[in-house]
């Protein structure tokens, strides 16, 4: 592909800030590949690159284009990651300025909910979790964490405040300090654990760049050329990460479209790219070539999101004139909307256009499943994208806990995760061993096992223990045939039949295959990381469903679609309720991101977008009742077929029963107001910088 002259602008950039905005489709991909394959091809050293990109995907399709146009063994040497990894290459390379010791393991999502009851239980001493929304702060402290913050430095306590009043709807006062005090003693459990969470591959870094010049300086040093793909939806904590040791050469390409911002929600912050104009006063580029779509389709689009306020200026075009204009449908209920797009899907199938040229993207995952079964019926092939990954198994995370210990012998939740098969150990079992391994063997599980008083379990946490020995002196390829041999995994699903565990075995068959790849892949870079965390960090690195070889149409939110692109487009649910998205109360809580998301949908086509409104929306425990969605008008969409019986225009979001949400969303609206005057001060900042473990003392406010 010949680049044109605003992407040879990038393509050709060298040294210092440069700002690219680019428009849906402009081929930004390929204009930051170019520019990375130059400066190798003009003598720079392949590992001073660094790219980040926003998923697992995107890393590897860079790695694969880049490997196009200098070869794979140059690109191999670039880092390519996401933040996460290469927040995580940060903490294991300098575990101390990140608060961690060498040989630190890394907890998922059920982990760390399980690590965190642990500690309401057992430090807290909490005694009905049930009480509780332990899982709403958990959340809200993901937010707090996507800004960089803890609940351990004081400066971070009026934030720490905001976010649980606005995530976690907290307004006490007591309850907001016990929290953060909780909160304190989580950050401490983690420390003398050595384990990480998802928060702390941004969270740490972030923290030991802002506090260590060395590191900073050994930051800029190693990465001279660095490059952010999909700033609109970097985080405070990602952008902060760069920035920290950017700042100092200053030599960096940041690339985005603020109008395909869609992850406010998880705490990206579109302002990142002003923030970055601001900080490093960048020379701009602007890509609005759409070579994707039609001129129809990006014309109106672009009509849409001009609706949209502080946007940064881009002017989108396209110079392909074929095709019309968006249009849309309006159906009676979901189960019209389905057959109308299965029709028009096999329509377009006998015309020649390929399953795989074909998406239906939505809002809502109700929708794809009330799209499913017609699909099935129609014998068209399909999948849905974004399904559960080979590492979101249960058996593959039990292997996982087991390469885990075999890295880090104190990871408890580790532990946890393997002792549920051992018989007559028990959780008490379990507990008596963890803490005797915190208070006399500096937290290494397998160092005294005598606590354990059933003589079996004894013997098979010793048993564990040896082979976690052993394995710590082989090739992580082990790993598989030690856990189904020497472990079993029938104990651990007690209640499958023999189908269910032939499907965990193959599963697990695969993920062994793809350790294999992954070793052999290290044996021939030479590379002398320790291939154990090689596996646990390639985990984090796991590319999804690949989507290019099945000859499947593909069903996804449109959040997942985000960077991909097919000839035809069908968009699901446009109606007022999904397009814009409310919640119960009928309250859209942005606006703009939802227009946003409107936008990335309409883009993802080629040659054809059109639009399905339901007038009746089925939910299972609720059915609702809506208007066509404001953005067909606002993107002037073509009307096309129509209800036959039409129902009456809704004057607002209304739910079947005759409640007028409008009404209830301005009594809540009222409502919150008066909460809010008179809620209490957040803390300030005499708050207390460390946690104890002396709970015994406290009091647990009521809930
Ligand atoms: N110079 C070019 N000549 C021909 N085709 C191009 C050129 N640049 C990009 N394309 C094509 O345009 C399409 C969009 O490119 P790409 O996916 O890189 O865009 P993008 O900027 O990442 O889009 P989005 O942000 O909407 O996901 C691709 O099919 C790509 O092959």
């Amino acid at each position: 592909m010949r680049l044109d002259k605003d992407q040879e602008v990038v393509a050709q950039h060298n040294h210092g800030a440069m700002l690219v905005l680019a428009g849906a489709g402009s081929g930004k991909t390929a204009s930051i590949t170019g520019r990375a394959a130059n400066l190798i091809k003009r003598g720079i050293r392949p590992d001073s690159l660094l790219l980040t990109t926003f998923s697992k995907k995107a890393a590897s399709e860079m790695k694969t284009r880049l490997g196009a146009l200098v070869g794979d063994e140059m690109a191999a040497q670039a880092t390519i990651c996401t933040f996460h990894s290469l927040g995580d290459k940060i903490i294991k390379e300098w575990p101390t300025e990140c608060e961690r010791e060498m040989g630190m393991s890394i907890l998922d999502e059920s982990d760390q909910r399980g690590l965190f009851r642990r500690l309401l239980k057992e430090v807290v001493k909490v005694d009905n979790l049930k009480d509780l929304d332990y899982r709403k702060w958990l959340s809200a402290y993901d937010r707090l964490a996507q800004d960089g913050a803890r609940a351990v430095e004081s400066q971070h306590a009026n934030r720490f405040c905001e976010i649980m009043q606005t995530h976690a709807g907290i307004e006490r006062q007591d309850q907001l300090n016990w929290l953060w005090r909780v909160f304190g003693a989580f950050e401490k459990f983690k420390r003398e654990q050595n384990v990480v969470d998802f928060n702390d591959l941004l969270t740490l870094p972030r923290m030991a760049l802002e506090r260590h010049e060395m590191l900073r300086d050994a930051l800029a040093f190693r990465y001279p050329y660095v490059t952010v793909d999909e700033a609109q939806d970097t985080c405070i904590a990602q952008y902060d990460v760069i920035r920290l040791f950017a700042k100092s050469h200053g030599n960096i390409v940041v690339v985005g479209d603020d109008d395909q911002s869609i992850y406010g929600w998880r705490g990206a912050s579109v302002d990142n790219m002003k923030r970055f104009i601001r900080d490093f006063n960048p020379q701009v580029a602007r890509l609005e070539r759409n070579y994707r779509s039609t001129r129809p389709i990006v014309a109106a689009a672009a009509q849409m999101i001009a609706n949209n306020t502080g946007r940064l200026l881009k002017n989108p075009y396209s110079e392909c004139d074929e095709g019309a204009a968006p249009v849309f449908h309006s159906n009676k209920n979901d189960h019209d909307m389905a057959h109308s797009i299965v029709a028009d899907i096999k329509v377009a199938r006998a015309q020649g256009v390929p399953w795989n040229e074909q998406a239906i993207l939505y809002r809502k995952n109700r929708i794809g499943e009330i799209l499913e079964p017609l699909l099935l019926e129609h014998n068209v092939p399909y999948e849905v994208y974004g399904g559960k990954k080979l590492t979101d198994r249960k058996e593959v995370k039990l292997a996982m806990a087991l390469a885990r210990l075999v890295i880090n012998p104190r990871d408890q939740m580790a532990f946890h995760k393997l002792a549920d098969g051992i018989k007559g150990l028990g959780e008490r079992g379990v507990e008596s061993l963890c803490s005797d391994a915190e208070q006399f063997s500096g937290g290494d599980l397998f160092a005294n096992t005598e606590v354990i008083r059933n003589a079996k379990a004894r013997e098979s946490v010793e048993h564990l223990g040896s082979l976690v020995g052993i394995l710590r002196r082989r090739s992580p390829e082990e790993l598989i045939p030690t856990l189904v041999n020497e472990i079993g995994i029938s104990t651990y699903f007690p209640k499958e039949t023999e189908k269910q565990l032939e499907q965990r075995m193959d599963r697990l068959g695969r993920f062994a295959d793809w350790i294999s790849l992954l070793v052999e892949k290290q044996r021939k870079m030479q590379s002398d990381l320790d291939p154990w965390h090689m596996i646990l960090q390639a985990t984090l690195e796991e590319p999804e469903t690949d989507l290019s070889d099945n000859d499947k149409v593909i069903l996804s939110t449109v959040h997942r679609a985000k960077g991909l692109e097919w000839e035809r487009v069908y968009i699901a649910g446009a109606s007022d309720g999904l397009m814009p998205m409310a919640n119960k109360s009928g309250e859209v809580s942005d606006e703009q991101e939802e227009r946003r998301l409107a936008y990335v949908g309409s883009t993802r086509a080629a040659k054809v977008c059109t639009l399905y409104h339901c007038a009746m929306l089925n939910l299972g425990y609720d059915t609702l009742l809506m208007n066509p969605s404001p953005y067909l008008a606002e993107m002037g969409a073509t009307p096309g077929r129509s209800l036959q019986d039409p129902l009456p225009l809704i004057p607002k979001l209304k739910r079947e029963g005759g409640v007028d949400v409008g009404n209830l969303v301005a009594q809540q609206i009222a409502q919150s107001a008066e909460q809010r005057e008179s809620a209490p001060e957040p803390i300030t900042q005499e708050q207390p910088e460390r946690t104890r473990y002396s709970w015994e003392s406290q009091e647990i406010p009521g809930w």
